[in-house]
């Protein structure tokens, strides 16, 4: 925690273990072989703790799609136009994007968060303005945002979580530039600053080619060097970071406030996560890691957080895709717990 940024952080609860043995008590009372549905009753387990309940019920999920520019795109990291972020944002407005598709499909509502994108919007159903400015500096030239830009975003994520229904929230993002944000903030946070770990941190992005690769580490290298000094939590997130990042931070900390269950996209909104887990480490067993993406340094990123994803599907998009994926699971896994007959009631011998 913090200290010296007074109300910035949420208190977070630590998760209740006794709560967690009653869970796991009641699935292993089920009828089923101890154990025999994986990884569903660890998440089972984890939704009850996180919901402080031993008969969770998921309610109003809320997808969130945090987007925002960013200045280090100048060094050509992406292989995309900056514009594509504002164009992706319309599209996810008007119903067409792979996340409106999912969304809808699920039942999920579909909130949209100008966090920084560098060309406005009209006002349009779904669309929160939170803009902190027209995309961040060129972190190769100094810091992306200011300590206070930084702040206000993190408030912002928190007031937007509050501002929404439901127990759930599941988070994506949308930034040219965004995995180089995120590839910056792994190095920095785990210390993976120059060659071959610095490249380990390091990925194709929206799908640069072995050039573009090398150039990308090359200007990630120059944008350490240039921020050599943040190196706390918050000043790497500032320095390193971006306006969505920051927000998706503020808005996991937020929910894992409330004790809701927090469903994490790919590669950049764990690199939020990973923020938001290094300024509160109790928002960790708050979050569902959705899948393992392809972009390179998610592997590092999931094992500082001591997670295990729950798909693998080699996706890259991004956009909270891979959470609204993983969502169903969720869903199982209460049904599990809730609907599931025990050895007792459904009168079936348990072992010999
Ligand atoms: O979520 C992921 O794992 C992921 C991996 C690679 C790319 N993306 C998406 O691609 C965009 C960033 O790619 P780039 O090459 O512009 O840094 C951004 O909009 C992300 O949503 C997302
Ligand atoms: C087209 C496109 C769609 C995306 N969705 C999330 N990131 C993206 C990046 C690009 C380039």
């Amino acid at each position: 925690m913090t200290s010296e940024l007074p109300g910035l952080i949420p208190d977070i609860a630590a998760p209740d273990t006794a709560l967690a043995t009653r869970i796991q008590s009641l699935l292993d009372s089920k009828t089923k072989p101890t154990g025999s549905l994986g990884r569903l009753e660890a998440l089972a387990v984890q939704i009850g703790q996180a919901l402080g309940s031993e008969a969770p019920r998921l309610a109003q999920p809320q997808m969130l799609v945090c987007a925002a520019d960013h200045g280090i795109a100048a060094q050509g990291v992406s292989p995309f136009p900056v514009d594509v972020t504002w164009q992706m944002v319309r599209n996810f407005l008007s119903g067409g994007a792979a996340i409106s598709v999912l969304a809808r499909q699920h039942g999920v509502a579909l909130t949209v968060a100008d966090c920084g994108v560098r060309q406005p919007f009209e006002d349009a159903p779904g669309l929160r303005q939170m803009r902190i400015a027209a995309g961040t500096a060129d972190s190769t030239q100094g810091p992306a945002m200011s300590l206070a830009q930084c702040e206000q975003a993190i408030r912002n994520g928190r007031a937007l979580v509050q501002s929404l229904p439901g127990n759930a929230v599941l988070l994506g993002e949308m930034g040219i530039g965004n995995t180089s944000a995120a590839s910056l903030l792994l190095a920095r946070l785990t210390g993976r600053e120059s060659g071959a770990a610095l490249a380990a941190c390091v990925g194709r992005g929206s799908g640069l080619d072995d050039a573009g690769l090398q150039r990308k580490c090359e200007t990630l290298a120059r944008a350490l060097a240039a921020n050599a000094d943040a190196r706390t939590p918050l000043a790497a997130l500032a320095a390193l970071g971006g306006f969505e990042i920051a927000t998706l931070a503020g808005a996991l900390l937020q929910a894992a406030s409330e004790r809701r269950v927090i469903v994490v996209d790919g590669f950049i909104t764990t690199a939020a996560a990973l923020a938001a887990c290094e300024l509160a480490p109790n928002a960790r067993p708050y979050c569902v890691f959705a899948h393992h993406s392809q972009e390179r340094g998610h592997t590092l990123m999931l094992e500082r957080l001591h997670a295990q994803a729950l798909l693998d599907l080699g996706l890259r998009l991004g956009e909270g895709t891979g959470a609204m994926l993983a969502w169903p699971l969720l869903q199982s896994a209460c049904a599990i717990l809730n609907e599931m007959a025990t050895f007792e009631s459904a009168q079936v011998s348990n072992r010999a």
